[in-house]
């Protein structure tokens, strides 16, 4: 496994899984995906390493401590070392228009002032690849409400692949099979097979749902991750996930 999930939780209050923050992962020690409340695993120290922040969506509980972030690397972030948020065109229009608009929090790409801001926006797009050291990451479409992206991170010739927020839909199992054999995959599992009408509605999955994607798959991953249980409804999912499979 390539990545440490500091929340793995598809909300608040979730008692299951390990890393009951909501989704933030951390890539490296300046590097995460995403900054739900998961964030708050890190100390003070920790957080302000962080120079790269990767969105897969706008959905609060994935960004929702991002701006307490940004607060938190005001003082020692600069313009040799500002902080990079990427994120697709709709993603980044999203928290420009919602977040970072004065009212819900100051703009930090003109703070401490516009020529030499804290905060730089960078658009990426499926197929992209960035790579940091001997960490590359690569993000591609999923399937949610909102425009999403998932991460393929490959480090020293392994690949985990976070699908992050999605539903079924052959356009995301064809994503993954482009990615290649994949050694550890990170599902969502929203919702119990008994909400399989939710879950459509809302882009998830569900246990019989995360099995139908696998089975689809060219090649089966060698690990099984789920994250992004629905606090609520935690208790029913659980029994309904084959043992092999590994909650974060
Ligand atoms: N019809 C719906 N469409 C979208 N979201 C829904 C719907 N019904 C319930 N929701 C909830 O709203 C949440 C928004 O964030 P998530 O996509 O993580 O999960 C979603 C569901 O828990």
């Amino acid at each position: 496994m390539n990545l440490t999930f500091l929340g793995a939780s598809g909300g608040l209050g979730g008692s299951v899984t390990a890393n009951n923050g909501s989704t933030c992962v951390q890539v490296a020690d300046d590097i995460l995906i995403d900054v739900g409340t998961g964030i708050t695993a890190l100390n003070l120290p920790q957080m302000q390493k962080i120079r790269h922040v990767f969105l897969t969506h706008s959905h609060s509980d994935h960004i929702c401590c991002l701006p307490m972030l940004l607060g938190n690397l005001f003082n020692v972030a600069n313009t040799e070392h500002p902080v990079t948020v990427y994120g697709s065109h709709d993603t980044l229009e999203a928290i420009r228009e919602h977040v970072f608009n004065w009212v819900v929090w100051p703009d930090m790409r003109e703070l401490p002032s516009k020529e030499k801001p804290l905060l730089r926006l960078q658009e990426i797009e499926a197929g992209e690849v960035f790579q940091f050291g001997d960490i590359t990451l690569e993000p591609f479409k999923t399937y949610h409400t909102v425009p999403t992206l998932g991460f393929a991170v490959r480090r020293t010739g392994r690949q985990t692949v976070f699908v992050a927020d999605s539903g079924y839909a052959q356009s995301v199992v064809a994503n993954l099979n482009a990615l290649g054999p994949i050694d550890d995959i990170i599902l969502e599992c929203s919702f119990p097979n008994e909400l399989e009408t939710v879950a459509n509605q809302s882009c998830h999955l569900t246990p019989a749902l995360c099995e139908k994607l696998l089975s689809e798959l060219a090649v089966q991953p060698l690990n099984i991750w789920i994250n992004h249980l629905k606090p609520d409804v935690e208790q029913q999912i659980i029994p309904q996930l084959p043992s092999a499979w590994k909650l974060l």
